[in-house]
């Protein structure tokens, strides 16, 4: 029970990439005799483990490694040193079988084909994977009755709108019934309505078969519904991995004080307090609710300092995972 899906040893993946000092024609003549390489560590020594039917959220700024980690575990690449065990397969070795058993949607690109129906492009699906003719029927009608698509799915996929495009896309990725399915940015550019349906569609997905998803995304909020885990990556490493629930009770007992001066304040008042911030005489002083009573930490700033205009906000999840990234 319970057991691990995905199991990733110390991972790390380097790149050669060729460097140019300077830009301009001159540097790129000079650079096909004289070519200079260095190197970009995208993953350092990552450690990543995923209990079979898991929503995993796998965070972190651009360019911090997360398309590389997916890559590694669908087996598009091979990691420079460190071991991945994904469903007793090693991904870029075992390949062929390998991928008939995960699902991959890529937000940004399409795995359809613009000038036929989606449907036409699943029965495509059907024959590549071996669906058996009942099991088809069966999982076709499952996703477009809980997807709302039956009109939808006859339609070249070029007249489709964003969201309904991407409800396709997904039926496409999991028509074949894998285990596992990964998803890079599933909710990128579709409204708030379509973002509902698609977050509600992978629930009912993970509730009725027990599809696993890996899912990366820059929408806190795809995170915040879907997963009890998530996984921070920043420059390459892994900076947190633990339940979303521990990560808001850090925010939840946070408050920030914000106050606009008349004028710039004596330092050593600024020593009294957890400063965020001081930038044209708005101040910003954070607050841990465990350590500080509120009212005298707002009573000690009003003291301290002369005032015009004073609010109190909570920290929001964005501005702690920024933190995060920071650190
Ligand atoms: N094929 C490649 N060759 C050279 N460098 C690469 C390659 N792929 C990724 N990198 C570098 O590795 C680092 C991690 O990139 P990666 O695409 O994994 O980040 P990411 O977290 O997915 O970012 P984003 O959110 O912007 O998609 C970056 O510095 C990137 O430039």
């Amino acid at each position: 029970m319970n057991e691990n899906i995905i199991s990733v040893k110390g991972i790390n993946k380097t790149f050669k990439v060729t460097s140019r000092s300077k830009a301009g024609l001159a540097s790129s003549i000079k650079s096909v005799f004289k070519t200079k390489y260095k190197y970009v560590e995208a993953l350092k020594d990552i450690d990543f483990e995923v209990k079979k039917g898991e929503i995993r959220g796998l965070i972190g700024s651009n360019g911090a490694g997360k398309s590389t980690l997916i890559k590694t575990m669908t087996g598009i690449l091979y990691p420079t040193s460190g071991e991945v065990n994904v469903m007793g397969y090693t991904p870029w070795i075992d390949r062929e079988k390998y991928v008939k058993n995960i699902g991959a949607l890529f937000g940004q690109k399409t795995q359809l084909w613009w000038d036929l129906p989606a449907i036409d492009a699943f029965s495509l699906s059907k024959k590549l994977y071996n669906i058996p003719e009942n099991i088809f029927k069966r999982n076709i009608d499952f996703f477009i009755e809980i997807l709302n698509i039956r009109e939808v799915v006859t339609k070249p996929v070029r007249q489709l709108s964003l969201g309904e495009r991407m409800k396709c896309e997904f039926v496409n990725a999991l028509i074949h019934e894998p285990e596992l399915v990964f998803l890079d940015e599933p909710t990128i550019g579709l409204d708030i309505i379509s973002k509902d349906a698609i977050r509600k569609f992978i629930k009912d997905v993970n509730k009725e078969k027990g599809t696993t998803f890996i899912l990366t995304t820059h929408d806190i909020s795809d995170i915040e519904d879907l997963c009890s885990n998530v996984t921070i990556i920043n420059k390459g490493e892994k900076v947190y991995d633990d339940s979303f629930d521990n990560l808001k009770n850090y925010y939840e007992n946070k408050r920030v004080i914000k106050a606009q001066l008349f004028e710039v304040p004596d330092p050593k008042k600024l020593d009294l307090f957890t400063v965020k911030s001081l930038k044209d005489l708005s101040l910003e002083v954070e607050v841990d609710l465990n350590k500080k009573n509120l009212k005298e930490q707002l009573y000690k700033v009003l003291d301290s300092f002369s005032i015009h205009d004073i609010n109190i906000s909570n920290i929001n999840i964005e501005e702690v995972i920024k933190q995060i990234y920071a650190s």
